[in-house]
Formats: structure tokens, C-alpha cells, sequence
């Protein structure tokens, strides 16, 4: 929360997007035959695994366990997880008609939310729980495309083609994101990140038309808490993701956090950038790299060490182990 607000810390402080996953097989193990949104709808295995990483690596935050399109699912949009493809929606949303299925998020509709993050503030004591949600931009290419998409030609399409129906996309999606994250706040949350996973496909110029308004009334939304606003392949959009209005800057592994730093400009924290993959090849790799960023972290106002995306199933959990541990001594 200290290097969130670009305040002195003891150590850089360390999580891992996907620190719960597929990696661990304390996670496989409660997940057998449990299908991923039933797991997300129920508090007894959302805490469970939530904790998983925090036990076993001892990181300083916890990330709530669910996903990106829990909230459109829980108003009525048909879809579901499937695994090894990701979400898929039974009808892809691509006219005016379509945006019906979008109504206002209640917190009725998600009492497992409340629930389960009620019972892990308990649970975690002074380790914080970052709450989350994906960014318009990310929810709407997987409601326009059906599913995942290499391009986002369809998302494109609309935005560029039809601009009113999508910023009236785009409105209805920020107001279930920017009421999701609420109610993770008001329940304890003491740390929101937005995922905008695949906005890197955008220019600046299109961000910051299309996209910029929206996110920036999702940030002003939740300013009670440290905000955290993530993408991928996002070094040319690294300057207007921070107009945007978050504290932190996510950075994937493509442009060095020092650079990164240049980019984003004063008044921001980081948060990053190892390549995922790179836990896949041997410690020595591992520590030459990460102690390379965190030396450059120092250039930023504030580093939160993370990775430049989400662990890797096949990545073996004592690396990151052994990665926290060193991140903690630096
Ligand atoms: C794009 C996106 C999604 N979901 C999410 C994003 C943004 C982050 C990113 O860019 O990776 C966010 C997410 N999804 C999940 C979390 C949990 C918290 C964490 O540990 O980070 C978070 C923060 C669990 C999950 N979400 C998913 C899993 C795997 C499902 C399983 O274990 O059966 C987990 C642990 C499923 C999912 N859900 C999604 C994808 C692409 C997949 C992977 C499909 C697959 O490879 O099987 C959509």
C-alpha cells in the first residue's frame, strides 16, 4: 500500500498476477471437477484459494480470487469459462439490441463477492487484498468477438464504425465495473487493479477517444483506495494509461522499468515487469533478471515487483518461492 502511494518501504514489496492457478497443485486439487465460475460463486473455495499463494509464498498482498467476467455473468449475460480457450458468450453483444443484456450490477447480484471477501480481511490480517476488474475495453472485445480474438477486428470494427453504439457500450460496461469494484471496496478490498488485458491493439490517439473517458470515470470512482491500472503490450500507451487516473502503472516485460518510468512520468508507482516465462529457465536466470528490474524499479517513484502477466501454468511454484525471497533481501 506504501510504494502503491509512492511512500518509503522496508523492502519493494511483491505479488504475481495468476499467483493463484493453475501452478499449484493445492489449487488443482480443490478445483477437481468444480468448473471455474461455479468456483468463482462459491465463498468457501474463493477464500481457500485466494489464500493458497499467501501461504505458500508469502507475497504482501492477496489477489481476490474470480474473474474478468464474473459481473457481466452475474447480470444475465450467457457465457462461460472454457478451459484451456478462456471466456466464451453464447450471443456475442453487436448492435443496439444487444446492450440490453447489459444492466446495471447490483450487489445482489454478487453476494458471494461481499461474502467471501468479508471472511478473507479476517483471514489476511495486514495483508492486503487487491480487488479487480477487467476494463471496458477487455470486456467488450470478448462480449463483441464471442471470445478470444488475435486481432479484435470485430471490437475494432465498432469502435471505429459505429462510434455511438460504442461508446454506449462502453458506458453501460463502466458503470457494472465501476459498482463491481465498489462493492469489492466496501466490503474490504484495500487495493483495486483494473485489467485492460488487451488494449495494447489500440494507438494512443484511438485510447484516448474511445477509451480515455471511460476508464477515467472508473478510476475517479474508487480514488479511497490504492488503483492500480494493468495492460499488455502497452509501451506506446504507457503515458495515457496514468492520464487515465490510477496510482500504479502496470508494465508488461517489453519495456524496461526505467524507461517505463520515463513514459509514465512523475506522480505514478510501477508494478512489474518480469516475462512470465522467464521463470520457466534456471534461478540463475531468474535472479540476474529480476535483480535487474528491481534496480531499475528504483527509478520509479514506487515498485511494486510483479510480472510483466500472469504465471504460467507449467511455472514450477519454487521459483516463486525462491523469487519472493528475493525480492524481500534486496
Ligand atoms: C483476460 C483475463 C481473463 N481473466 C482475467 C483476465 C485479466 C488478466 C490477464 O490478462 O490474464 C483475470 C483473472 N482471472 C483469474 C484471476 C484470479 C486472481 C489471480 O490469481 O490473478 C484474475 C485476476 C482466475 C482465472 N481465470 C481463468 C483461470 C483458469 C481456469 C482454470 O483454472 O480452470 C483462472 C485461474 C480462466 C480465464 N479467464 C480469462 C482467460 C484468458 C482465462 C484462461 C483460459 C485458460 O487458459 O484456461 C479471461
Amino acid at each position: 500500500m506504501r510504494a502503491c502511494r509512492r511512500q518509503p518501504v522496508p523492502h519493494t514489496p511483491v505479488w504475481y498476477m495468476r499467483q493463484a492457478g493453475r501452478s499449484l497443485p493445492e489449487y488443482l486439487k480443490v478445483r477437481e471437477g468444480i468448473p471455474m465460475l461455479t468456483s468463482c460463486a462459491t465463498p468457501d473455495l474463493i477464500v481457500e484459494i485466494t489464500l493458497q499463494p499467501i501461504r505458500r509464498y508469502g507475497v504482501d498482498a492477496a489477489i481476490f480470487f474470480s474473474d474478468i467476467v464474473v459481473p457481466v455473468k452475474a447480470v444475465g449475460v450467457d457465457l462461460d469459462i472454457k478451459p484451456g480457450v478462456g471466456p466464451v458468450i453464447a450471443d456475442p453483444i453487436r448492435d443496439r439490441k444487444g446492450l440490453e443484456a447489459l444492466r446495471p450490477l447490483t450487489p445482489d447480484d454478487v453476494p458471494y463477492v461481499t461474502e467471501s471477501i468479508t471472511a478473507l480481511v479476517g483471514e489476511l490480517g495486514a495483508t492486503p487484498l487487491i480487488g479487480f476488474a477487467g476494463a471496458p475495453f477487455t470486456l467488450a472485445s470478448y462480449l463483441i468477438e464471442g471470445g478470444p480474438s488475435k486481432n479484435h477486428d470485430r471490437t475494432k470494427a465498432m469502435m471505429y464504425g459505429e462510434p455511438a453504439l460504442w461508446h454506449a457500450l462502453m458506458e453501460r460496461l463502466t458503470d457494472i465495473v465501476l459498482e463491481h469494484l465498489r462493492i469489492q471496496i466496501r466490503a474490504g478490498a484495500s487495493a483495486i487493479q483494473l485489467f485492460d488485458s488487451w488494449v495494447g491493439a489500440v494507438a494512443p490517439d484511438d485510447y484516448r477517444e474511445f477509451i480515455l473517458p471511460h476508464t477515467q470515470r472508473i478510476f475517479a470512482g474508487v480514488a479511497e483506495v490504492p488503483r492500480i491500472h494493468f495492460g499488455v503490450g502497452t509501451g506506446e500507451l504507457l503515458g495515457v494509461l496514468g492520464e487515465a487516473g490510477p496510482d500504479v502503472v502496470g508494465v508488461d516485460w517489453r519495456v524496461p522499468l526505467d524507461e517505463a518510468a520515463r513514459r509514465v512520468g512523475p506522480g505514478k508507482a510501477l508494478q512489474g515487469n518480469l516475462d512470465p516465462a522467464i521463470l520457466l529457465a534456471p534461478w540463475e536466470v531468474v535472479e540476474r533478471r529480476a535483480l535487474d528490474i528491481l534496480r531499475r524499479g528504483r527509478e520509479a517513484e514506487g515498485h511494486v515487483f510483479n510480472l510483466g502477466h500472469g504465471v504460467l501454468p507449467s511455472t514450477d511454484p519454487d521459483q516463486i518461492k525462491r523469487l519472493t525471497e528475493l525480492v524481500h533481501s534486496f
